[in-house]
């Protein structure tokens, strides 16, 4: 499918007139219709190529919220920017968008058709219990479910209300999160044990695997003693080849976790006066995590509401905001991500990056065949094009720069390539 895609491309290419040989360098939304009608084409054969997955899965104990705060971040997302493709791909996964004021104001002096935010996939995991890595509840599947998200948001409930039943029996958030992580614990223990044991076999044929093996192996050890210990695999620091051979097993607690505490709406307003936030609070911190204030109930009434009423009733509880935005930007920049545009006439798009990718990786976030022929990337900050006005302006005034290979891309470029296919 690839393949002829991208011979579809090529053949577009060839079928330009011969003038437009040029086009193989061509800038990329460069406003030539017939270039970025390639671009088109390549998008749709690309999708799931065109922006990173990225996935955070919501856990925590049953009943402590999760459902209600995955459903309230997916209708608000679908109120928030009613032109891009949200969906629901299972009942339990959603993809949402993430705020970015930025994107209007590119978006207008650009005079762009369609403005198309940089997103992220929310997963709904079921609730996890006590004993689930030994296969308690569902446990196994809901830890499988696990592993193939990138960040981890674990609902904490910081709410009392004796209708709504605690599995513990009681609001404790240092008993609920103790219990969840240490599934997670006993999980990364388990897979570990059985790798170190395949790698004393020791099966590496030459030199070079030899090294990673005894990299993976020093380095799961380690992890395995902080493990032993209560402690996540992310707090082991680990060397850049260390952290390349463990990749692999997809260790739960490595990756990145953000606490969400729950509370009741009367909270809302200054959740620091809730005991079990500020408990939260200092757990998140000990744990090399993030922590977020939401209430899952408050934000899920909001979505019930006309879009009119929904400050109105957001400052009758005290607060000026609802706590998703805030939710989403923290996951994204836990992630470690960030964005840069490209504006043109057909569109203005945020486009998700790791931090420190050089202009040719990032090219590869649109495309492949745009890192393989990346020639260089100019590029003016974000602030610099709002000065300016445009991308033409800004090259009049010298603030477009031309960056070659090894340029690391900064949040908020606006970006265009030039590819040779
Ligand atoms: N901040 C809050 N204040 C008051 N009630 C809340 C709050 N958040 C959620 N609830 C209520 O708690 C109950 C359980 O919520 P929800 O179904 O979202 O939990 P869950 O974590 O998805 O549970 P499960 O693991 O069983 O799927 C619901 O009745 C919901 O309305
Ligand atoms: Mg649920």
């Amino acid at each position: 499918m690839a393949r002829a895609a991208c011979s579809s491309v090529v053949t577009a290419m060839a079928l330009l007139p011969s003038k437009s040989l040029l086009c193989r360098n061509q800038l990329l939304f460069s406003g030539n219709s017939k270039f970025v009608g390639v671009l088109t084409l390549q998008k749709r054969c690309f999708s799931s190529k065109v922006s990173m997955s990225l996935k955070a899965g919501i856990v925590g104990l049953p009943n402590v919220g999760k459902s209600t705060l995955f459903n309230a971040v997916v209708e608000n997302g679908k109120a928030q920017a009613a032109n891009f493709p949200f969906c629901t791909i299972e009942p339990n996964v959603g993809i949402v968008a993430v705020p970015d004021s930025r994107l209007q104001v590119l978006s207008k002096l650009s005079g762009s058709q369609k403005t198309v935010p940089a997103s992220i996939e929310f997963v709904d995991i079921a609730g996890l219990v006590k004993g689930a890595s030994q296969g308690e509840g569902l446990g196994n599947k809901f830890l499988s479910h696990i592993r193939e998200v990138d960040s981890i948001l674990q609902v904490v409930r910081c709410f009392e209300d004796n209708d709504i039943i605690h599995v513990n029996g009681k609001v404790d958030p240092k008993s609920d999160i103790d219990v969840i992580n240490l599934e997670l614990i006993f999980c990364d223990l388990d897979q570990i044990g059985k790798r170190i044991e395949r790698l004393k076999k020791g099966k590496a044929k030459d030199s070079q695997s030899k090294v990673k093996e005894e990299a993976e192996k020093s380095a799961l050890e380690r992890i395995q003693e902080a493990l032993l210990e209560g402690k996540p695999a992310r707090s082991v620091a680990l060397s850049d080849l260390e952290m390349e051979v463990v990749k692999h097993l997809c260790l739960l607690t490595m990756k990145p976790m953000i606490y969400v505490a729950n509370v009741a709406e009367t909270d809302l307003a200054e959740p620091e006066k809730n005991a079990y936030v500020e408990e939260v609070k200092g757990l998140s911190s000990d744990l090399q995590s993030g922590h977020v204030v939401v209430s899952a109930q408050v934000e899920s009434e909001l979505t019930e509401l006309p879009l009119e009423e929904r400050t109105e009733y957001l400052n009758s509880l005290g607060v000026s905001e609802s706590g998703l935005g805030n939710l989403i930007r923290a996951t994204y920049s836990l992630l470690g991500l960030q964005t840069y545009f490209t504006s043109g006439e057909k569109e203005t798009r945020a486009w998700t990056i790791h931090a420190g990718m050089t202009a040719p990786q990032a090219a590869g976030v649109i495309h492949s065949d745009f890192e393989k022929g990346f020639i260089r990337a100019e590029t003016v900050a974000y602030e610099d094009f709002v000065t300016a006005g445009s991308i033409a302006a800004a090259r009049e005034k010298g603030l477009l720069r031309s960056e070659g290979k090894e340029y690391i891309v900064k949040e908020g470029d606006v970006m265009l390539f030039r590819f040779n296919v």
